[in-house]
């Protein structure tokens, strides 16, 4: 793991509690830590649950079966993304956790009324890999609960999360999060069930030579994305003067924890298919925790135009188009995006900016 910096602080092998313990006795605002160290602990222990099941796989059931209800984004639940949530929704209901924003909840839901946090959680990402014994994983945010209601304690920029963060179901299981100061990586340990610290101060490398898209949506691309990729493909010979290396695991979580260890760019871009006009990714519980724990090691995450932590949702399940990884490569797409790049492809739709920037 060339990318991850030396344990800092704390030792190699500390237990999540442990450490989640000493963050929340080390400064001024103790209640609000108390309640974020609860609210990550358990978050991690539904995990762990969402873990055990995983790893019976087709002994567990179907448990990439289709359910036959959509959820509140059309797509069609599993039978793994209802036990995910409702393992979530059981733990977060035991912390100080008053609202609760699902993938697989229509709307809102109160937990605890009164309580100091508000938690958007996509229970389950990458269902479709799910049957392929693919990884999966969870995504968390975690917001102040704000005085005026559920809807104004998520529409609020990103960067005034308290803490985001992942679960990777894979190989191994990988918790990696930020409390607003760095990044924490843990793995879970099988032999006795328990989160241990792998590295603090996790850093992604600045530059990379691998890019992830879905290719396949090529023709549908707007120019920025078309030339950025054809950029990469010409390799040595075009204008990055490097030869590339291109993944797509479709599991954003994954591709998240590749990117953590190797360095790397992922994007989700808007494009030209209906429905897509802002991406695929979901800003609450998608891009908003992934943005702050990639910028909080270093990284950059932005929509194309803006950085993803200045935007605000209006909606509960809005989508954002999402690019994030090393600083340097994501800097270079920006410019793409706002230079003379995409003129040399270009496209009535792109002309229509509004389309794209939302
Ligand atoms: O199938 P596509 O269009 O390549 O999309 C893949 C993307 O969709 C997702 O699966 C969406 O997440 P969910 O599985 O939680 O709906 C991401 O994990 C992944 O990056
Ligand atoms: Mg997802
Ligand atoms: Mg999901």
């Amino acid at each position: 793991m060339t990318a991850i910096q030396a344990p800092a602080a704390h030792a190699g092998g500390e237990s999540l509690i442990a450490y989640l313990t000493a963050w929340a006795a080390s400064a001024p605002d103790a209640a609000e830590r108390a309640a974020v160290a609860k609210c990550v602990g358990v978050l991690a222990e539904a995990g762990a649950a969402i873990a055990e099941a995983i790893l019976r796989g087709p002994l567990q059931g179907s448990l990439g079966a289709e359910i036959g209800v959509a959820n509140a984004d059309g797509d069609k639940q599993r039978a793994l993304d209802v036990l995910a949530d409702q393992k979530i929704v059981t733990a977060l209901k035991s912390a100080d956790v008053a609202y609760y924003a699902s993938e697989e909840e229509e709307a809102i839901l109160t937990l605890n009324a009164g309580g100091a946090l508000a938690v958007a959680v996509d229970p389950l990402d990458g269902s479709s890999n799910i049957d392929a014994n693919i990884s999966v994983g969870t995504i968390f945010s975690v917001f102040p609960a704000s005085a005026g209601g559920a809807t104004e304690s998520f529409f609020r920029p990103g960067r005034e999360q308290l803490a985001g963060g992942y679960i990777v179901y894979g190989p191994h299981v990988a918790l990696v999060f930020t409390l607003g100061a760095g990044v924490a990586h843990f793995v879970l340990d099988p032999a006795d069930k328990v989160f241990k610290l792998v590295a603090d101060g996790v850093k992604i490398a600045p530059s990379t030579r691998e890019y992830a898209i879905n290719a396949s949506n090529y023709r549908h691309w707007i120019p920025p994305i078309r030339t950025f990729v054809d950029d990469c493909v010409a390799g040595a010979q075009g204008p990055h003067g490097k030869d590339f290396n291109m993944r797509w695991v479709a599991s954003l979580v994954a591709e998240t924890h590749r990117i953590f260890v190797r360095g790397g760019v992922f994007l989700y871009p808007a494009d030209e298919r209906k429905g897509y006009e802002q991406g695929r990714l979901r800003l609450l519980y998608e891009a908003n925790p992934i943005a702050f724990v990639v910028e909080q090691a270093g990284g950059g995450a932005i929509d194309g135009f803006n950085r993803i932590l200045d935007k605000q949702a209006s909606t509960l399940h809005q989508r954002t188009p999402l690019i994030f990884g090393s600083a340097e490569k994501v800097n270079r797409i920006n410019s793409y995006y706002t230079d003379v790049h995409f003129e040399r492809t270009p496209s009535p739709l792109f002309g229509q900016r509004g389309l794209f920037h939302a």
